[in-house]
């Protein structure tokens, strides 16, 4: 089966002074359609380095990366972002920051002023799935960093993008909020059925999260370790205190302890 993403041994080699930073070495991973992926390693190992390149951002300097069989050449419209910071527009009504993506990418932007109370139908309804229903008037600062990481997953969400990045979304929330924001995730992706690609450097996150967990080398960053998560879905939370997790959080620890040392 053709892959839905395909990075296919690719090196980035950031140019400047002293020969450049050499951030990814012969890196392969390939995802199939809605798949959920998770890429962990240790700090500066080239993780969001690998998301630009496959969004497009950067251009390898070996290798290629194709989405749907097409080669990446520039921004990728069809993916949707997160970051660790939500990065939600103070000026602006949540509802107003959920619509910001459709009133940039086409075909929607040519669309909205025509078709907006039906968007905003649909931003409000994509707020109401992740538990922000009536939130759509206040301003992001009126909201906890939780309730703007939500806001930012359906901004992320709203064009209906077929990839979902996910760069350390949840790493600024406190554990119990960020335990909140993963079974929301999962029922977004659940419900939606988009493929994913999650940095993170919390192996529990990972764990709960993923159908496979790539772990990366030291910089270079090269591809160590590919673990399949075994638990069955829907995931309920309580699978985090079960010995067979603790297993694979201990043994994906193990492992990055070991590739830290290099
Ligand atoms: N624009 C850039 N120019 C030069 N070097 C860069 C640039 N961006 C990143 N790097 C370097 O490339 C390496 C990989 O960086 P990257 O941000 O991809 O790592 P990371 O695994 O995401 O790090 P962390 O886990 O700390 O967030 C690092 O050594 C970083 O300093």
């Amino acid at each position: 089966m053709t892959a839905f993403v395909d990075i296919d041994d690719v090196t980035l080699i950031y140019k400047g002074a002293n020969g450049g930073v050499h951030a990814l070495d012969r890196f392969s991973v390939s995802l199939q359609k809605g798949e959920f992926a998770a890429v962990v390693g240790p700090s500066g190992c080239g993780k969001s380095s690998l998301m630009k390149l496959v969004t497009g951002l950067l251009p390898p300097d070996f290798g290629k990366i194709a989405i749907e069989g097409t080669t990446v050449h520039g921004p990728v419209k069809m993916a949707g972002m997160a970051f660790q910071n939500p990065n939600l527009l103070p000026w602006r009504k949540v509802i107003d920051n959920v619509l910001l993506p459709l009133e940039i990418v086409q075909p929607h932007r040519s669309r909205f002023r025509r078709e907006k109370e039906r968007y905003r139908a649909e931003a409000e309804a994509l707020l109401a799935t992740v538990g922000l229903a009536g939130f759509g008037d206040r301003f992001p600062w009126e909201l906890s960093g939780g309730m703007q990481q939500r806001v930012s997953l359906c901004r992320a969400l709203i064009h209906q993008p077929a990839l979902l990045m996910l760069d350390e979304p949840f790493a600024a929330l406190d554990a119990f909020t960020r335990e909140e924001l993963w079974c929301v995730l999962r029922d977004l992706w659940q419900k939606i059925g988009f493929t994913v690609i999650l940095v993170t450097h919390d192996l529990r996150e990972a764990t709960f999260l993923a159908d496979k967990i790539h772990m990366m080398s030291a910089r270079p960053g090269r591809l160590v370790l590919t673990k399949e998560v075994p638990f069955p879905r829907p995931r309920p939370i309580e699978v985090c205190f079960e010995p067979a997790f603790t297993d694979i959080v201990h043994e994906l620890r193990a492992k990055i302890g070991e590739v830290r040392k290099g």
